[in-house]
């Protein structure tokens, strides 16, 4: 019989999540890197996960020389240069601090077929064992929007077009200045791909997300609210800050600050 130990964590403030979820990744990392002598990581890039990073990269004693970073999504059709493409977003707030013994940015400026097989052989090269990610507006994850996300995909990799509300959430972030600059299609490690990570660390700050954590706790199972797929997963844990906590019911105790 398989149990699941989904688990949900509310705490003051995005500082306090992230140093949370920044504690347990790092803690992750750390003992898989001990079991295996290497570790390998999925890392959203997001502005939500900046609180995460920030802490990641100050915990003690975790051995990035051991580390292999892999993503999530990527755009397609957008200059490899430009600071929006997710791989750069990640270089800038992850990988250049911690200096990981690798780093696997999607590379989508080689066309949307080849950088699928290309990531999808790089998933296969070792187990995944942490993914670090958040939950979109609208309940994706990774760029598995709804409602044709599919839960059982059979792919580890593929290309989707992107609906409008993720579109908008990347203005709504300052990602870009205009719904027009947003491009249409990326890449995104599927649901199934996301769900084979070991352990998942998810952080969900903010009112904006208050609804998308009310679906990830309380509605069905369904491509409707991709995050509620989450529940399904034996250790994942969600680290949330007040604001999006806010229309849970009845109010999670909020933890408090951890002392080292
Ligand atoms: O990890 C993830 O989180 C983001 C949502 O965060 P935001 O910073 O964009 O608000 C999401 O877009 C990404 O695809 C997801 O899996």
């Amino acid at each position: 019989m398989s149990t699941t130990t989904f688990a949900l964590h509310a705490h003051p403030d995005r500082a306090a999540m992230g140093a949370a979820a920044a504690r347990s990744a790092a803690r992750t990392l750390r003992e898989a890197v001990a079991a295996r002598g290497t570790a390998r990581m999925i890392a959203a890039a997001a502005p939500s996960q900046l609180d995460v990073y920030r802490a990641l990269t100050a915990e003690p004693d975790v051995p990035w020389d051991r580390i292999t970073i892999l993503h999530m999504d990527e755009y397609l059709d957008l200059d490899p240069a430009a600071p929006q493409r997710f791989g750069n977003w990640l270089r800038t707030h992850l990988v250049d601090a911690v200096q990981p013994a690798a780093f696997h940015p999607m590379r989508t400026e080689l066309g949307a077929q080849a950088a699928t097989e290309e990531y999808a052989a790089l998933l296969t090269e070792g187990p995944i064992d942490l993914v670090c990610l958040g939950i979109g507006v609208n309940g994706h994850i990774a760029f598995n929007d709804p409602p044709d996300a599919d839960l059982g995909d059979p792919c580890p990799v593929r290309v989707v077009q992107l609906d409008l509300a993720s579109r908008v959430q990347q203005v709504d972030d300052d990602c870009f200045d205009t719904l027009e600059a947003v491009p249409t299609h990326a890449l995104t490690l599927t649901i199934p791909a996301l769900m084979n990570g070991a352990h998942l660390v998810c952080a969900v700050p903010d009112a904006r997300k208050a609804e998308a954590v009310r679906a990830l706790v309380e509605e069905p199972i369904s491509s409707h609210w991709p995050c509620t797929v989450l529940r399904r997963h034996p250790h994942c844990e969600v680290h949330v800050d007040r604001d999006a906590a806010s229309l849970l019911h009845p109010a999670p105790a909020v933890a408090a600050p951890a002392v080292r």
